[in-house]
């Protein structure tokens, strides 16, 4: 049997790996900081030590961007130092590594999609920290995958998606910033990707970094509209959205303007071409409000 240990595995993409259709002769074994905190680097070598994995999906991370910013010691463990250290354990025992990243990594300052390989410059801690993980999975000489995605939204854990929704309980109407783009990823459409990202690299796929997230393109306060009215078809809470602008929304994070990634390279190679976020954004409402009457 071909284990993998997945950190982060009461996240969303954590929940997701574990739902996911791996394989015949493939299982997850799926930790989060309940049994081994990421913060600390001597119990994340032991614990890849502990069993005969046969590679690990790197996805705990410090994902709350805001608090991020003035909390950058523990993110930067979290986000770079823990995937350095499961990097050298994966180096150790000669399994690969993926590790999951992000599109704040890029300063997102003109429109277009970003290639795996355009330049980093990220604009915050969250970002730069996880910039850092990138950087240590990729010198760490473990064959790995670095997988950036963006906007990930599911019926598990905290989200986009959820926060609107539970938003709208209480309120009538919502501003929501109309000057950030991007497109939407579902958990669980992400959790396919990295199965077969996983099963490949463990054949012998080489390394390097691919872009995953949904088709199409949206900003925030058109993805509000979007959960809105599914919502409401369902029977569910919606809102009015305004759209405004980032400088009317101030947050301690910077986010780029402009997130939208290129999956080409992921399609090429893995042979999945991701579907439109409206479609994943159907399968999550279903699963959190029912089906549609
Ligand atoms: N969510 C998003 O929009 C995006 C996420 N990503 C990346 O994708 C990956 C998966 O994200 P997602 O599933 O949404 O993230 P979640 O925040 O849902 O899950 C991350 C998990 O890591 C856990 N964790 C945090 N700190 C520690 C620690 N010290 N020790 C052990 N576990 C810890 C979290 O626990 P707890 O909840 O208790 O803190 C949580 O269960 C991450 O690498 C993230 O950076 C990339 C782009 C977008
Ligand atoms: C709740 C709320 C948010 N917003 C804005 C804030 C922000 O610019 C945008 C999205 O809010 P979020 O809190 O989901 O944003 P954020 O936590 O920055 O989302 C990011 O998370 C990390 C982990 C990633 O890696 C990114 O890909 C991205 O998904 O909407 C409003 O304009 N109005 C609102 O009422
Ligand atoms: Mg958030």
């Amino acid at each position: 049997m071909n284990t993998v240990l997945v950190t982060g595995g009461k996240g969303q993409l954590g929940i997701e790996l574990q739902r996911a259709a791996w394989p015949a002769g493939w299982q997850v074994h799926a930790i989060d900081i309940d049994e081994l905190d990421l913060t600390d680097t001597a119990a994340i070598a032991a614990a890849v030590a502990a069993q005969p994995y046969a590679a690990i999906v790197s996805g705990g991370a410090y994902t709350a961007v805001d608090k991020a910013e003035s909390d950058q010691v523990t993110a930067w463990a979290v986000n770079a130092l823990a995937p350095a250290a499961l990097a050298a354990a994966a180096k150790a025992a000669d399994i690969p590594i993926v590790q999951i990243s992000t599109d704040y990594v890029f300063d997102g300052a003109t429109p277009g999609k970003r290639r795996p390989g355009e330049a980093t410059d990220p604009r915050n801690a969250y970002g730069a920290s996880k910039l850092g993980g990138e950087l240590a999975v990729r010198t760490s000489g473990a064959r790995h995958a670095i997988v950036r995605t963006a906007w990930v939204v599911s019926a598990h854990g905290n989200n986009f998606v959820k926060t609107m929704l539970r938003l709208a309980e209480t309120r009538d109407e919502l501003g929501v910033v109309a000057d950030q783009h991007g497109a939407p990823t579902a958990a669980a459409d992400l959790a396919a990707g990295v199965v077969a990202v996983t099963v490949a690299l463990a054949a012998g796929q080489s390394s390097g970094t691919w872009h995953f997230a949904n088709a199409g393109e949206t900003d925030w306060a058109e993805f509000a509209r979007a959960i809105f009215a599914g919502s409401a078809a369902r029977g569910g809470p919606s809102a009015q959205v305004n759209g405004i602008a980032t400088a009317e929304y101030p947050t301690p994070a910077a986010r780029p303007a402009w997130s939208q990634l290129d999956t080409a390279d992921f399609t090429r190679d893995f042979h999945i071409a991701p579907r439109p976020w409206q479609d994943a954004l159907d399968d999550i409402l279903d699963e959190l409000i029912g089906r549609k009457a």
